[in-house]
């Protein structure tokens, strides 16, 4: 997968880009992401990129030109990419969506900043995405958790296949199950016996009854939704 950024502030990118798994994703080649100042497309000497907004009103908005110039340079050669837009007010971003991009042979992300873009901006892209319901001061973090959700999900990103198998709960957006580590006992507090059995199948069967009463608990909606999508089994709805 390649994912092309184009954002005002580049540098934000930095460690994202080159630390942990996704670090790694990129190092070993399994996938290109590569991150454009928006300032490199303007033209004028001192290459600006915001204005203010007809109307009047507060802030600055980013400029159409730069953005449409960069969308075209980076559009020129090989597939088209699915164009995102990062807004406060977008479509939900969620596990669902994140399965749904990674199978996206090829990704642009535009990052708003100030008071967003130039609403003629949208006429490139695919889908306006929102991480919550709160303001940020920009779509740079909303780009980053937008791209580990969906680089993680992309095979070989994760070494341990394992993970992404557990994630066969996240997939259907059930909560986690607790996880342990050394010590067996720790100020009191025991790790559960069944952790401790070496027994795969009653391991398995807990986190998934952990899984499944958390969501209960926390979140009933989702097993509402996947009750209606018949995405549950019948011994997880005993
Ligand atoms: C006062 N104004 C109000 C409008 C937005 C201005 C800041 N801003 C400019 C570009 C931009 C892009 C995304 C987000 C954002 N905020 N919250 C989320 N979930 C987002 C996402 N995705 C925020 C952004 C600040």
């Amino acid at each position: 997968m390649r994912i092309d950024v184009l954002t005002v502030l580049p540098g934000l990118f930095d460690c994202f880009l080159k630390e942990g798994v996704i670090g790694k994703a990129i190092s070993s080649g399994k996938v290109e992401v590569k991150v454009h100042n928006i300032r490199d497309f303007t033209t004028d000497k001192h290459r600006v990129v915001d204005d203010v907004p007809y109307g009047g009103g507060p802030g600055m908005v980013l400029k159409p030109e730069p953005i449409f110039r960069a969308y075209d340079e980076l559009t020129k050669e090989g597939e088209k990419p699915y164009v995102l837009l990062t807004e406060p007010w977008g479509e939900k971003f969620n596990q669902e969506m994140a399965v749904e991009l990674s199978k996206k042979p090829r990704l642009m992300i535009i990052c708003g900043r100030y008071e967003g873009v130039d609403e003629r901006v949208k006429s490139l892209v695919d889908r306006e995405v929102s991480i919550g319901d709160y303001v940020l001061t920009g779509g740079e973090l909303p780009a980053m958790v937008i791209m580990d959700a969906v680089l993680r999900l992309i095979p070989g990103v994760l070494g341990n296949l394992e993970s992404l198998r557990a994630d066969s709960f996240s997939d259907r957006g059930l909560l986690g199950y607790p996880n342990y580590t050394r010590p067996a006992e720790f100020r009191g507090m025991k790790v559960p016996e069944v952790l401790l059995s070496g027994h795969h199948k009653k391991i398995e069967s807990w986190r998934k009854e952990q899984s499944l009463r958390k969501t209960l608990e926390r979140r009933p909606e989702i097993i509402e939704n996947l009750k209606r999508k018949g995405l549950l089994t019948k011994e997880e709805l005993e």
